[in-house]
């Protein structure tokens, strides 16, 4: 079979990573007997100093002919001044959703190897195995009103909206009891619809759409109270699934139960399965250019992209089983050693998945 690979590299750490999953998908070609085309464009802060807008028109062009994207990570101080529509943020919040990109996956696994490197004590993330599903394309990201005005004693305010539509929290729910239906049967709807109109919509229509799906266990969770449990005992979840910003913000946090936010990745997927695939890190301008970015959340993301895009299960399994092997191995990038343990670069990191790649059965 042959694939076209849209890669956005994007700022900071971003080329570091994308360059190795790359040559992780050139290995996996040449393993499984795939080929891959691959196309490159730009995005976020790369993109304005190139052309003047976050999101050109021919990155939104390459990404409509691709069967998959991507993405390493956009943004940095460089242009976190200036106007809004400017910001890098901005590029892949607008590929996002000309591309209803609605759902995004982020599984928080966490491999055995590095049960010492979790904030949590091993015994309480030990097994860990739970899905975020974030609401991807609405919420107060994109809603209308926004921006900084004037009032009239000459003052500033700043606003911005939070609007869901019921058809928008209906396609999301849904991705969470299908997910769950295929996992553990439990689905934790996060949201404060004691304080917010949407999230009363949200929990609304996740309690009708529950009626369709009687072998899935539905709960709901305030979100404020679900950062705490998150933290205080991970394994009650097993497929949560919550709005734009609350999914944001939790993400992250599950990040630190598996070790380090350098090994979470993430699926953006549209209603006919297309997707832009991700680390759910930032562009980490702090270890730019110094090869010390852990790579493995990006070369997870080319798993998934391989399973859900373009349904090559063998060779999704192939880079999760090289993934896990060189973890077993005792290999290590910085975010994810512990004391003693040596730190290899990101390329040294890549090349070993590759090679357990090869050397996988
Ligand atoms: N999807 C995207 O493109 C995202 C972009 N951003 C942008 O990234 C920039 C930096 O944002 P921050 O808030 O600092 O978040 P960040 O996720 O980039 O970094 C947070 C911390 O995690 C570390 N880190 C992140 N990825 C790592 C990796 N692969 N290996 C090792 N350590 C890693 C960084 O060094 C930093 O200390 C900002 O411009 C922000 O807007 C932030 C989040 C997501
Ligand atoms: C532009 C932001 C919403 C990026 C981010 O933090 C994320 O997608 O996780
Ligand atoms: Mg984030």
């Amino acid at each position: 079979m042959s694939y076209r690979i849209l890669l956005l590299p994007g700022d900071g750490i971003g080329p570091e990573i994308v360059a190795e999953g790359e040559k992780l998908l050139a290995a996996v070609a040449e393993k499984y007997a795939l080929e891959f085309t691959f196309s490159r464009g730009l995005l976020g802060g790369c993109a304005i100093d190139a052309t003047g807008t976050p999101l050109p028109d021919e990155t939104l062009a390459l990404a409509r002919d691709a069967d998959a994207v991507l993405l390493g990570a956009v943004g940095g101080a460089k242009w976190d001044v200036g106007p809004a529509h400017l910001r890098p943020e901005r590029g892949l919040l607008g590929i996002r959703k000309a591309l209803g990109l609605y759902a995004n996956l982020r599984p928080a696994l966490l491999f055995p190897e590095l049960a010492g490197a979790s904030t949590l004590k091993p015994e309480v993330v030990a097994g860990l195995d739970i899905v975020i599903i974030r609401e991807l394309t609405g919420g107060i990201y994109f809603g209308e009103p926004r921006g900084v005005g004037t009032l009239p004693d000459g003052s500033r305010e700043g606003r911005n909206t939070m609007v869901y539509s019921e058809a928008e929290i209906e396609r999301i729910g849904r991705t969470g009891f299908d997910i769950a239906r295929r996992r553990g049967h439990r689905l934790c709807s996060v949201d404060k619809a004691n304080v917010l109109e949407t999230s009363q919509l949200w929990r609304e229509v996740m309690i009708r759409l529950g009626s369709e799906y009687p072998d899935v266990d539905l709960s709901h969770m305030y979100v404020d109270n679900a950062a705490m449990q998150l933290v205080r005992a991970p394994k009650q979840f097993d497929v949560v699934v919550t709005e734009n910003l609350f999914g944001d913000i939790l993400s992250d946090c599950a990040a630190m139960l598996t070790g380090s936010i350098g090994m979470l990745p993430s699926a953006s997927l549209n209603q006919t399965g297309f997707g832009m695939y991700e680390p759910v890190h930032g562009s980490a301008p702090d270890i730019a250019g110094q090869q010390k970015a852990n790579p493995l959340a990006t070369l997870l993301s080319v798993a998934m992209l391989l399973r859900y895009s373009l349904g090559e299960a063998a060779a999704a399994d192939g880079v999760e089983n090289a993934v896990a092997a060189v973890l077993r191995q005792g290999l290590r990038t910085a975010d994810i050693a512990v004391a003693g343990e040596p730190v290899l670069s990101t390329v040294a990191m890549g090349d070993a998945v590759v090679a357990a790649l090869r050397a996988g059965g």
